[in-house]
């Protein structure tokens, strides 16, 4: 089994170099901030506050990991909600098991999210922690909101990642940081096809 730990702050680009990535290498591919954003979305809709220790607890212990495909979780809500309980220590706690069966799939794994290469696999072989200014990353998520049909402001994308990164790098627990051994791939001023054989170079050296 093979882990590549692709870590990085909202709308960096760690998705969308993960899942090709997992591609390259035919190895199975998660966004754990899915799990993350299904438990916010769950406590959002049973009229919870995503604060709530409790709400949040429950509702991470009921997620059905295997259903993660409502087009609802890519919205700025869930996203909202997803780094609220993810400051929950338990709620990472009762969502650590599932990731940790999906990184030990054959014949390797491609994992993305805040803390992959720190908690969830800090043994992974090849760890790249994607990163991009903040203004870079809200002009990616207006636009991919846009694209979607959505009614999207840029000053409200922006405001949102950056209460989100706030909240994603001060929390105690598994806080948004690059694990020691991870390179850092700041994609700025890349397109999606330089940054994908920048991460190819990386990962290909690390699993050599
Ligand atoms: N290097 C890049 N240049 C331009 N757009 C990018 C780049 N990387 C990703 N994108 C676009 O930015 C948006 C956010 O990318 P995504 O991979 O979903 O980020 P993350 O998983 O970090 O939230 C997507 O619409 C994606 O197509
Ligand atoms: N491994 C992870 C993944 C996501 N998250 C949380 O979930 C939120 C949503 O994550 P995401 O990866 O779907 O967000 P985007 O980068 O796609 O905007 C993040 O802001 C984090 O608070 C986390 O704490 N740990």
């Amino acid at each position: 089994m093979t882990v590549i730990a692709v870590d990085g702050p909202a709308a960096s680009g760690k998705g969308t170099l993960a899942r090709k990535l997992a591609a390259h290498f035919g190895y199975d591919y998660l966004d754990t901030g899915k799990l993350y954003r299904a438990v916010g979305l769950a406590v959002l809709n049973a009229g919870q506050d995503p604060s709530d220790a409790d709400a949040a607890l429950a509702a991470a212990q009921s997620i059905d990991p295997a259903r993660l495909d409502d087009p609802a979780l890519s919205g700025d809500d869930a996203a909202a909600a997803a780094s609220k309980v993810a400051a929950i220590g338990p709620v990472r706690a009762a969502l650590k098991d599932f990731q940790l069966a999906f990184a030990g799939r054959e014949p390797g794994a491609v994992l993305d999210g805040r803390d992959i290469g720190t908690v969830i696999c800090p043994d992974a072989p090849a760890k790249l922690f994607v990163t991009a200014t903040v203004e870079v990353r809200a002009e990616r998520r207006h636009k991919e909101l846009l694209s979607r049909g959505e009614d999207s402001i840029y000053a409200r994308v922006l405001q949102e990642l950056k209460e989100r990164d706030e909240r994603d790098t001060s929390r105690a627990d598994a806080p948004l940081r690059p694990a020691d051994d991870a390179q850092v791939l700041d994609t700025s001023a890349m397109t999606i096809e330089e940054a994908f054989a920048e991460a190819l170079k990386i990962v290909e050296g690390r699993l050599a």
